[in-house]
Order: structure tokens, then sequence, then C-alpha cells
């Protein structure tokens, strides 16, 4: 039996990533046979089943299902998981979801045309918005990919438009809060699309991939799963930066901006629907300021274009991301001053915080090393790796600043600020924490993924930095 090392590490359990594609590019990923590969994958022929086809399968099945259930239990469950629970009980998951997919209209003129709309107008920003170019991680085999820069006119041009548009309709009593009351409408049809999106991938991948990494086991599910291109690129637009960033980072904040419009249709000024929606358009801001910097992260530089990234970034990002606002659209709370202040105060300072530490990574690679941070030179360790092509190249790992505080140090304030934009909903019910609960699972789970993408990459020197930075989050504690 011939498998790719890429099949082959995830029945290992080595470095698997969130997607389960091995970070092992670094090394060649030649096609072994199974005679070469450790006797414990011969025993764990199940785990390598389970793992890259069961698993992924339940995902694709399971996955649609879950964002509509979120969506019904914070429009027709009053937002309580508890009724949900309740109704489960009394008709069963499946009655649940036969009444839900039954009364939902799928892609219905409207939505498709409301959506195509959108790819079109994201299509022509992305393409004639200026910026300067900017290069991405050189990848195993020596590729580095090329963007151009213009996310942040993009946004700030996406959310003008939004505004524009709501002037110019409400001349003809419509409003642009028409997507949140027909919200599962979108969903739904985002859902098939991307499923179909992604089924054009595999092809695409299959026949005509674009430069870069790419990698075909063989599996169906699994490669529809986690994708076969690195960084697909269709009449030179680069699909990743177009569901990422064009279309699930631009549509979160578009409807926060919907779900506020609405609140005020229905109650006038809300203060927590207030400090909500701006500490969440106060996180678009900082990311699209940043975007060239996420070129470099985890979700680009290791997951393929499949039904993971692209279904997260076209169904999941706009169901759950926002599901804070959407909730307090039915959920009015009155903070008063002090605790919109408080609340605002908190949640800005996290923000500053997350954002001062990405800003200390990039900023002391791109002055290798010769800075000073804190008043003092940075401590860091030349970290070589090698290319699949052989060739040797090096990299600063910081291990002063925060980077020296913990090796993700990052999250922490990440997730305060997320808290600071969930708490105005108060604790009427979990639901509004959804998204702070997914960024804690997320999180952990980041740390454990980074931790072996940098063993695998770095191997020695990573083990030098962990031992000068012992903790993953929080010192002494995690
Ligand atoms: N809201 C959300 O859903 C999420 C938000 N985020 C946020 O996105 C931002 C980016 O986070 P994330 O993508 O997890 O990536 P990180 O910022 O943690 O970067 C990880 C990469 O940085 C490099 N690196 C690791 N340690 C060091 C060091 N000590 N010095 C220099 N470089 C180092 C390594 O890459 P290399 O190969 O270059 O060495 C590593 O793979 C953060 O602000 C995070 O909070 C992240 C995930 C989800
Ligand atoms: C299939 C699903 C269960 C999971 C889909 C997950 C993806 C939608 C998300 C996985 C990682 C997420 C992100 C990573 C880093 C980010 C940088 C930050 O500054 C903004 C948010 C984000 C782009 C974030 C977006 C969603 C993911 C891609």
């Amino acid at each position: 039996m011939v498998i790719t090392r890429r099949q082959a590490q995830v029945n290992n359990n080595e470095a698997i990533s969130s997607n389960g594609v091995t970070q092992n590019g670094y090394h060649d990923s030649k096609t072994i046979s199974d005679d070469k590969m450790s006797p414990h994958w011969k025993n764990s022929w199940l785990s390598n089943f389970f793992h890259c086809t069961v698993w992924p399968f339940i995902l694709i099945l399971g996955s649609s299902q879950g964002i509509m259930l979120l969506w019904y239990t914070a429009k027709k469950c009053d937002g309580s998981f508890s009724t949900l629970g309740g109704m489960f009980t009394t008709k069963g998951v499946l009655g649940v979801l036969v009444d839900i997919w039954s009364s939902v209209n799928i892609c219905t003129k409207f939505s498709v045309l409301v959506l195509l709309s959108f790819f079109s107008f994201q299509l022509v920003l992305m393409r004639f918005l200026p910026g300067k170019t900017v290069y991405g991680p050189l990848t195993p085999n020596g590729h580095r990919p090329v963007y151009k820069d213009n996310g942040f006119y993009c946004y700030i041009v996406s959310v003008s438009a939004l505004f524009i548009l709501q002037y110019f309709l409400k001349q003809y009593s419509l409003s642009v809060t028409i997507v949140y009351d027909r919200f599962e409408e979108f969903l739904a049809t985002l859902s098939i699309f991307s499923g179909v999106f992604c089924i054009f991938l595999y092809i695409k991948g299959r026949v005509a991939p674009s430069p870069g990494e790419w990698e075909v086991t063989g599996n169906f599910i699994f490669d529809y799963f986690c994708g076969i291109e690195l960084y697909p690129r269709i009449f030179g637009f680069d699909v990743k930066v177009f569901t990422n960033c064009r279309f699930g980072m631009t549509v979160w904040p578009l409807l926060i901006c919907i779900h506020a419009m609405k609140s005020y249709e229905l109650y006038g000024f809300v203060d927590s629907m207030f400090v909500s929606a701006t500490l969440q358009m106060m996180y678009m801001t900082k990311f699209f300021w940043w975007e060239s910097g996420y070129m470099g992260t985890l979700d680009i530089m290791m997951d393929r274009a499949g039904y993971y990234i692209c279904w997260g970034c076209l169904v999941f990002i706009p169901g759950l991301y926002a599901i804070t606002t959407f909730y307090l659209v039915s959920h009015p709370v009155r903070l008063g001053f002090g605790l919109s202040i408080a609340i605002f105060t908190v949640g800005s300072l996290a923000l500053v915080l997350n954002y001062w530490a990405d800003w200390q990574k990039q900023y002391v690679r791109a002055k290798n090393g010769d800075c000073l941070l804190w008043g003092k030179p940075p401590q860091m360790i030349k970290a070589k790796y090698h290319l699949k092509t052989g060739e040797v190249k090096e990299s600063l790992l910081l291990a002063s600043g925060f980077w020296g505080v913990s090796r993700h140090f990052h999250y922490l304030p990440e997730l305060l600020h997320a808290f600071c934009w969930c708490l105005p909903s108060m604790f009427q019910n979990i639901m509004a924490y959804t998204y702070f609960i997914w960024l804690l699972m997320l999180l952990v789970h980041r740390t454990y993924r980074d931790d072996l993408k940098c063993s695998v990459k770095y191997g020695e020197h990573w083990k030098e930095y962990k031992e000068l930075v012992p903790y993953k989050i929080i010192p002494y504690v995690f």
C-alpha cells in the first residue's frame, strides 16, 4: 500500500494541524511505502481511518447542522441552549434539524443575488484598490507567495458602502437589516455554495494546481476536507485571501453594523450593543491594519484551501463570530454609563496589548534584532531550519518582551478583549459567550499546534527557546 507522508504522519499522531494536515513540510514529502513506516502505523489502521476519513466526514456533515442550530437557538429559542435541549428531548435531534431545514428557504433568488453582488464587489476592490506588494513566508519547497496589501482600503470601502447603501435604501423605506431578518437564508445558501466551491477547488487542485505547495493523498474525503493546494489562485485572485479576508473577515464587521442598525431601528440607542459593536469594530480595524502580518500565520502557512478553511470562512465566521451582537438584537441590556465605560476601557486596553505583542515579534524580525525592546536589546535565538530543497534558512525567535513572558502571551489579551465584547450581554444566557468559548478552545489548541509546527521546523533551537520561555500562555499555570 502506498500512501503519502502526510497521511502516514496523521497515523503516527505526529505534527497534526487543526484540520488534520501534518505540519512537517520542512522535510521531504516523497511518497513512501508502509514497510518504511513505524510499527505503530501498522497497528493503527483504525486510528488512520478515523482521523483521515471518519472525522472529516463527520465534520463535513455536522458543521452546517451546528451553525444552523446556533442560529435557531438565537432566533427561535430565545437564545437559550436549554430550550434547544428541551426540543431535542421532545422531537429528537433529527426532528429539530428536519424542522429547521424544511422551514429555511435555500438558494432563493434574493440570497443568491445579494451574495453574487457582494462577491463581485469584493473581487473588484481586491483587484483595483491600490496596495504595496508584500511577500508571504517561504514554503518548504522555496515558493514565496506575493500579495497586494490593500486589505485596509477594502475594509474601509466595504463598511462605507454599507452605510451609503442604507442611506439610499431608507429613501424607499427599505433597510440592509433585512440581512438580519432573513439570515438563515444566507447561511444555508452559503453552506451549499461552499460545499460546491470546495469540489471545484478539489478538481482544480488535481488538474491545474497553482505554483506553491500542493499534495494529493488519494483519499477523497481527506483531500476534500483538508484541501490540496496551499496557495490556489483563480484568474490571479488568491483564493484564501478572498475567503478568509475579503469574505469572512469583511462580512463579520458588516454584520456587526447591520445588527447595530437593527437594534437602533427597534429600540433606539442601546449601550450594550454600542459597547460590544464598537469593541468588535476596533478588533476588525486592527486586523485589517495588520492584514499583511496575517499572511504569515498558521491558517495561511499550513491550512490548504479545502472544506475546513473555506466553509469556516464562508459560513462559520458569519454564523458564529458575530453571534454576540446577533443575540443582543433580541436581548437588549441597559448597562448604564459607568459599566459601559469600564467594559469599554478594559476591552480597548486588552486590544492594545494584543497588538503590541504581535508588533514586537514583527518589529524585531524586521530590524533583524537591531533595536531596543522595553529599553533593552532583545534577547533572541537565531534558529536555523532546512527547506525541502536542502537550503538552510534562519529566523529570529524572540525571547524577551511579551515573547519572554510566555510563548503565546498575546492570546491572553485576545481572550480578554473578546470577553469584554460578550460581557455587555450580562449573564442571562451563555449563548452570548459562544464566541469566547470557541476562541478559548481554538487558542489553547493552537498553542499545541504551533509548538508542534515550530519543533519540527526549528528542532533543537525550539527546545532552547522552550527552556528560556517554558510556559505556553500563563506563566506558572499553563
Ligand atoms: N479571533 C480568532 O479566531 C483568532 C485570533 N488570533 C490572533 O491572531 C494573531 C496571530 O496569532 P497566530 O496566528 O496564532 O500566530 P502567532 O502570532 O502566535 O505566531 C506563531 C508563529 O510565530 C513564529 N514565532 C513563534 N514564536 C516566536 C518567537 N518567540 N519569536 C518570533 N517568532 C515566533 C512562528 O512562525 P515562524 O515559522 O515564522 O517562525 C510561529 O508559528 C494573534 O493576535 C492572535 O491572538 C489567532 C487565532 C484565532
Ligand atoms: C471548520 C470549523 C469548525 C473551523 C473553521 C475555523 C476558521 C474559520 C478559523 C480558524 C482560525 C481562525 C482565525 C485565525 C486567526 C485570525 C487572526 C485574527 O486577528 C482575526 C481572526 C482570524 C482571521 C481567525 C478567523 C477564523 C479562523 C480562520
